[in-house]
C-alpha cells in the first residue's frame, strides 16, 4: 500500500541529476497571447512546406490548449509518418557562410536541431546578431533551434592572419612564430602566437603541429619572442589554427596544464551567453570535473529561471583521464574529435570515441559527435564514401546528435552537408531499426532517491513494452525534461513525445536521440492532458484514431497504454 502511495506523489528532484532541471513552478495556464500566422517557409529537399509552425491549432478544445509544435518535425512527421522521424540531432556551427537571416532559415529547414557558435571566432556582436536571429525565426516561423556556445578556451592558437582567410606553407619554407604585437598587414611568412610563454616553453629541435598536423613545422632557432620553424609537411595555415608542440614523440603538455580551462575572455563570454539567454554551454579543453561544478554553481547564481546545460567538451589527454567524473558533473558531452586527433594518436580517437558515446547513454548524459564528418563538403558538393561510413558509424554507436564545423560555418556548401547528415541518419536509423541490429546495452541504475528509482524503473519498463508491443509512439508528460531523458536513454523503436510546459526545457531537449519536444501546458489529470493532447495532435494530422500509444507521467509516474480515440 505504502508502495502505491509513493507510486503516486509527485516526484522529488533529484540533486545530483541536475540535468535540464527547471525550478519546480507551479503549473499556470499560459497567457494566451495573439500569435501571427508565419509566412510559408522555403523548403530544400523533399519536404513538404511546414505550413503551420507555431500556430497554436485548439483542435475545438477551447482557449489555453495551445501546443507548439516545431514546424520542420511536423513536416517531416506528416511526409514520412512519425514511426520514420530522424532520431538523431544536428548540430550546425554558424559562421560566415551561414549568419544571414535567409541561411539559418534554411538551415533549420534542413533540420538543424541546435545553432552552435564558437567564441573562438568573431566578435561578441557578431554572435549576438547571430543569436538574436535564431530566436527571432523561432519566434516567427515556428522552429525550435537551440543554441549553444561554445568557448575558446586556454588553448594555444595561431592568430588571425592579419586579415587573410589562409596562407600556404610550402615545404622547407622558414616562418617566424612570434608572440609579438605587430600592426597588419603581418610582416611575409610570420604567425602571431596567442600565448605569452610560447617562445620560453619550446625549444630547438621540437615539431610544432598545426591543427593537429594539417601542417608540420620544426623549431629551429629561437630569437627573443621570436621562434623561426622550417616546414616539414606542407599546407594551408587557417585564422586561430590550434598549435600544439610535440618533443621525442610525445605532446609537450606542461604548459597547457598550468592555463586555466576558462580563461578570463571564456567568463567573459559566459556573461554574454547568459545574457543572450543560450541554451547550452560547451566547454573547451575540460580537465576535470571540478570546472565544470565551479561553472554550473556560477550559472545558477546568475540565472534561475533560464537554467542553461553544460556541455563537456572531451578533448585533452586529461579529459579522458579523468572522463566519467566530467560526465558525471555535466549536462552532456562533445567528442570533440578535432583537438583530440592532436592529443592522441590518430588511431585512437575511434575506440575513444564509442567509449564517450557508451558512457554517456549509460550515465543519461546527451552526446554530440563532432569534426570532420564531412571534411570534403568544406569544398565540394558531395561527400567522400568514407565521410559518408563515419557518419553512419555515429549514426549505429545511437549518439545523441552529429555536429558540423567547418562545413557549414564556412564551407561552400552549408545545406548540402546537412542533407547528407539527414539522410544518411534517417536511412541508418531504418536499416538498425528493420534488421534489428542493436544489442540491448547493459543501463545501470543512475537514481539516487527512490522517487527517481521510479522514473526509472516505469522508462525502462515502458520503453521494453513499446518494442515488444510495437507501439506508434510513447508520449510523456515531463517537467523538468528528466523523465523525457530517461526513455531517450533507453533508445526506443518509437519516437518519443516529450510534452513540457517549459520553452528552455523543451529547446534543451532538441538537443536528446529519438526525442520530438512539444511545448504545452498540462495539469496533473492525466485523462484531460491526454484527451487534450491528442484532439490537438489529431487537428494537426499528426496522429490517427487507433494509433497505439504508451504515456507517461512525471508527475503522476504513471504508465497507461491506449488507442488513440
Ligand atoms: N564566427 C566565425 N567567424 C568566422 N569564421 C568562423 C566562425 N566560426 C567558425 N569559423 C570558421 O569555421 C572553421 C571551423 O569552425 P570550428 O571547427 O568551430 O573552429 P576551429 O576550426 O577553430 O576549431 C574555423 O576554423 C573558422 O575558419
Ligand atoms: C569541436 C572541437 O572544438 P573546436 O572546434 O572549438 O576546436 C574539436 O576540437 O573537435
Ligand atoms: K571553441
Ligand atoms: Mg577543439
Amino acid at each position: 500500500m505504502a508502495q502505491a502511495l509513493r507510486l503516486l506523489s509527485p516526484p522529488t528532484t533529484n540533486p545530483s541529476i541536475p540535468k535540464f532541471s527547471v525550478p519546480a513552478t507551479p503549473w499556470r495556464p499560459l497567457p494566451s497571447f495573439p500569435r501571427r500566422r508565419p509566412r510559408a517557409l522555403r523548403v530544400s529537399a523533399s519536404l513538404p512546406p511546414p505550413d503551420l509552425g507555431l500556430i497554436s491549432s485548439d483542435g475545438g478544445v477551447g482557449a489555453g490548449a495551445a501546443i507548439d509544435v516545431d514546424a520542420v518535425t511536423e513536416a517531416e512527421m506528416k511526409e514520412n509518418g512519425f514511426r520514420s522521424t530522424r532520431r538523431t540531432k544536428l548540430v550546425c556551427t554558424i559562421g560566415p557562410a551561414t549568419c544571414s537571416a535567409e541561411q539559418l532559415e534554411a538551415l533549420a529547414v534542413g533540420g538543424m536541431n541546435v545553432a552552435r557558435v564558437n567564441m573562438c571566432h568573431g566578435s561578441r556582436e557578431w554572435h549576438r546578431q547571430v543569436i538574436r536571429q535564431v530566436r527571432r525565426l523561432n519566434e516567427e516561423k515556428g522552429f525550435a533551434v537551440a543554441v549553444m556556445m561554445d568557448t575558446e578556451g586556454s588553448e594555444i592558437h595561431m592568430g588571425d592572419l592579419g586579415g587573410a582567410a589562409s596562407a600556404k606553407a610550402e615545404d622547407g619554407e622558414i616562418w617566424t612564430f612570434s608572440v609579438r604585437a605587430f600592426n597588419s598587414p603581418l610582416p611575409e611568412r610570420t604567425i602571431n602566437v596567442n600565448y605569452d610563454g610560447f617562445a620560453e616553453d619550446v625549444k630547438v629541435g621540437d615539431e610544432l603541429l598545426v591543427d593537429g598536423g594539417m601542417v608540420r613545422f620544426e623549431v629551429i632557432e629561437k630569437i627573443g619572442p621570436d621562434v623561426k620553424c622550417r616546414c616539414n609537411d606542407p599546407g594551408l595555415l587557417l585564422p586561430r589554427a590550434n598549435l600544439s608542440f610535440w618533443r621525442n614523440g610525445r605532446l609537450v603538455q606542461e604548459r597547457n596544464a598550468m592555463l586555466p580551462t576558462i580563461s578570463s575572455k571564456d567568463w567573459l563570454d559566459i556573461d554574454f551567453g547568459i545574457s543572450e539567454g543560450v541554451d547550452f554551454i560547451a566547454v573547451s579543453f575540460v580537465k576535470s570535473a571540478e570546472v565544470i561544478n565551479h561553472l554550473k554553481s556560477y550559472i545558477a547564481a546568475r540565472c534561475r529561471d533560464n537554467e542553461i546545460a553544460i556541455i563537456a567538451k572531451i578533448e585533452s589527454i586529461d579529459s579522458l583521464k579523468n572522463l566519467e567524473d566530467i560526465v558525471l558533473a555535466s549536462d552532456g558531452a562533445m567528442v570533440a574529435r578535432g583537438d583530440m586527433g592532436a592529443q592522441i594518436p590518430l588511431e585512437e580517437v575511434p575506440s575513444a570515441q564509442q567509449k564517450i558515446v557508451k558512457l554517456c547513454r549509460q550515465l543519461n548524459k546527451p552526446v554530440i559527435v563532432a569534426s570532420q564528418l564531412l571534411e570534403s563538403m568544406i569544398e565540394y558538393p558531395t561527400p567522400t564514401r568514407a565521410e559518408v561510413a563515419d557518419v553512419s558509424e555515429a549514426v549505429k554507436q545511437r549518439a545523441d546528435a552529429l555536429m558540423l564545423s567547418g562545413e557549414s560555418a564556412m564551407g561552400q556548401y552549408p545545406e548540402k552537408a546537412l542533407t547528407v547528415l539527414r539522410s544518411v541518419s534517417l536511412r541508418i536509423e531504418r536499416w538498425w531499426r528493420e534488421e534489428k541490429h542493436h544489442e540491448a546495452m547493459e543501463l545501470p541504475d543512475i537514481a539516487s532517491s527512490f522517487s527517481d528509482k521510479i522514473s526509472e524503473e516505469i522508462c525502462n519498463s515502458a520503453a521494453k513494452m513499446a518494442n515488444n508491443l510495437g507501439v506508434d509512439a510513447l508520449f510523456v508528460f515531463t517537467r523538468t525534461g528528466h523523465m523525457a531523458s530517461l526513455l531517450s536513454r533507453c533508445r526506443p523503436d518509437c519516437p518519443v513525445f516529450a510534452f513540457t510546459s517549459s520553452t528552455s526545457v523543451r529547446r534543451r531537449l532538441n538537443l536528446l536521440w529519438g526525442l520530438i519536444p512539444f511545448r504545452l501546458s498540462f495539469s496533473g489529470d492525466m485523462e484531460s492532458n491526454l484527451n487534450r493532447t491528442f484532439s490537438l495532435l489529431k487537428a494537426r494530422g499528426m496522429i490517427q484514431s487507433g494509433d497505439l500509444v504508451i504515456a507517461l507521467s512525471d508527475t503522476l509516474q504513471s504508465i497507461q497504454v491506449m488507442n488513440v480515440p
